[in-house]
């Protein structure tokens, strides 16, 4: 019997880095870590170090127990956040996360300037506050001398990889969060609108092309391979080995809804962001704002256990506690509405999950039509994520979606797609077939609950009654 192969898979997502150390013959979890990153700011601000996000990076690696032995590796990161270095390759400032709203203006500003429709037919997606084409802007007006001293711009997965190889490189997946590469490079015009260069920007790989070679001095083996990395949602994706039209939820501190597709989505409403996937196709996604952290801090606020809730009653809530994305309403607060002298906390606590898992649910179909995917409501749903190991979360998604709903076993998908990436580079397989060869996607199929049409048509109609107090 030859010696154990093993690689390392890695999710930088806004709470925490997260290592696995995967066997690529079995896809056996032999060993894992996890460190913490802070996310700073009031109001509409998130911002992390980045040095942050590597030191993290360090000591999840190193838990594994791993580090010296692993054969190769791969980020997955959250996406979109705008990193920029100067000329020694150190950040400016810290970095402006995906979840940070006080770009909506720009991000408003970028799509009056040239139409809905151009930026989808042109990028995939209508640029909103989370996209970095859009950060980028707030940068430059905000505070134009950090704008000037920025030599290099990045994103969370490319800046940890770089700073493994020592190459400024990226994927297509990652790139197309950026609203400035559209499907087959950087669009020359868009960077000149935005005072940017192609040089300022990583070399976007070609999917299952290695971005280099772990150097020395790093928390890995020198010379370990490093496959491309990707953004987390691509990351994940991969790592259930998902085949086109098979629609995933995930529950994090985004919400997001997504489907491997074949066709290039574009939707000019703006709900359904036309993203690429880490390998040859596409990856249609709508992503909340407020999904897990605001259900726990209503919960907080309420004094209740996160699964204490309780059903009826006409209490909806409208968990909008960061702004909100989808719908795109980023000057949002929180909305309690329908309560009464008998409505429980447990009843509240419950609205603020339907609240949270409405939008997604409702942009699900809308995220399988920009594909050109039939829309089956028979199809299982993979839950996956942080909250899909709540039953609270799974009886909500079960009684508002009407669908079966299945929970793969295997955790930290986004870090298990990004072993995939890594195996990949070994075996010469496709990440994805490596993903179905481990089994990643198995778990239990919950059966299908009657859809519960009165809380979402309530839902429905608060959202539309309440326009004026979401709106700026
Ligand atoms: N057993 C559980 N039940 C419900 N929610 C959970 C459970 N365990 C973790 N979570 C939620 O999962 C979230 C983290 O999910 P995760 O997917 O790791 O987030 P991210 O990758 O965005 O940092 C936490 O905010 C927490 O609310
Ligand atoms: O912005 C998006 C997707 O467009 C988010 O899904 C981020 O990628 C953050 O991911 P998590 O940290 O919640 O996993």
């Amino acid at each position: 019997m030859g010696a154990q192969r093993v690689v390392i898979g890695v999710d930088s997502s806004t709470q925490s880095a997260k290592a696995l150390a995967v066997d690529v013959e079995t896809g056996e979890v032999v060993g894992q870590g996890r460190a913490g990153h802070t996310v700073s700011g009031t109001g509409g601000a998130r911002e992390s170090d980045p040095r942050q996000w590597w030191s993290a990076f360090a000591e999840a690696v190193a838990a594994t127990g791993w580090a010296d032995r692993a054969e190769a590796v791969s980020v997955g990161g959250q996406q979109h956040g705008l990193v920029t270095l100067d000329a020694d390759g150190a950040p400016v400032r810290p970095a402006l996360l995906w979840n940070d709203v006080r770009s909506a203006p720009q991000a408003a500003r970028l799509v009056e300037e040239r139409g809905a429709q151009w930026w989808a037919e042109r990028v995939g997606s209508v640029p909103g506050a989370s996209f970095t084409a859009a950060k980028w802007a707030w940068l430059r007006e905000n505070e134009p001398e950090a704008a000037a001293a920025t030599a290099q711009v990045r994103l969370p997965h490319d800046f940890l990889t770089e700073r493994l190889t020592g190459e400024g490189t990226t994927d297509r997946g990652d790139a197309s969060g950026t609203a400035w590469w559209t499907g087959e490079g950087y669009d020359p015009e868009i960077l000149a609108a935005l005072g940017l260069t192609e040089r300022q920007l990583p070399r976007v790989l070609a999917p299952g092309e290695a971005a280099g070679k772990v150097r020395a001095g790093g928390p890995l083996r020198e010379g370990a391979l490093v496959a491309p990395g990707t953004g987390d949602n691509m990351a994940a994706a991969l790592g259930l080995g998902l085949a086109p039209g098979t629609p995933v939820l995930s529950l994090g501190t985004s919400g997001t809804v997504y489907a491997v597709t074949r066709g290039r989505p574009q939707d000019p409403s703006g709900t359904v962001a036309g993203f690429a996937d880490a390998l040859g196709g596409w990856l249609p996604l709508a992503c909340t704002l407020n999904c897990t952290l605001a259900v726990d801090r209503v919960a907080a606020l309420l004094g209740r256990d996160r699964e204490d809730v309780e059903p009826g009653g006409s209490a909806v809530v409208l968990p909008y506690l960061d702004g909100e994305r989808t719908p795109n309403l980023p000057y949002a607060a929180g909305l309690f509405h329908g309560v009464r002298h008998d409505t429980t906390a447990g009843q509240l606590l419950q609205a603020a999950y339907d609240g949270a898992a409405y939008s997604l649910l409702a942009a699900l179909d809308d995220v399988l039509r920009a594909g050109g995917e039939p829309a089956d409501d028979g199809q299982p749903l993979l839950l996956i994520g942080g909250g899909a190991r709540g039953n609270a979360w799974q009886q909500t998604v079960r009684r508002l979606s009407g669908r079966p709903v299945q929970v793969p076993r295997a955790q930290e998908l986004v870090a298990l797609g990004a072993a995939a990436q890594a195996a990949s580079l070994l075996t010469g397989e496709a990440p994805d077939q490596v993903a179905r060869r481990w089994g990643t996607a198995s778990g239990p199929v919950l059966d299908p609950l009657p859809r519960d049409t009165e809380t979402l048509d309530r839902l429905a109609l608060t959202l539309r009654q309440a326009a004026p107090l979401l709106g700026r």
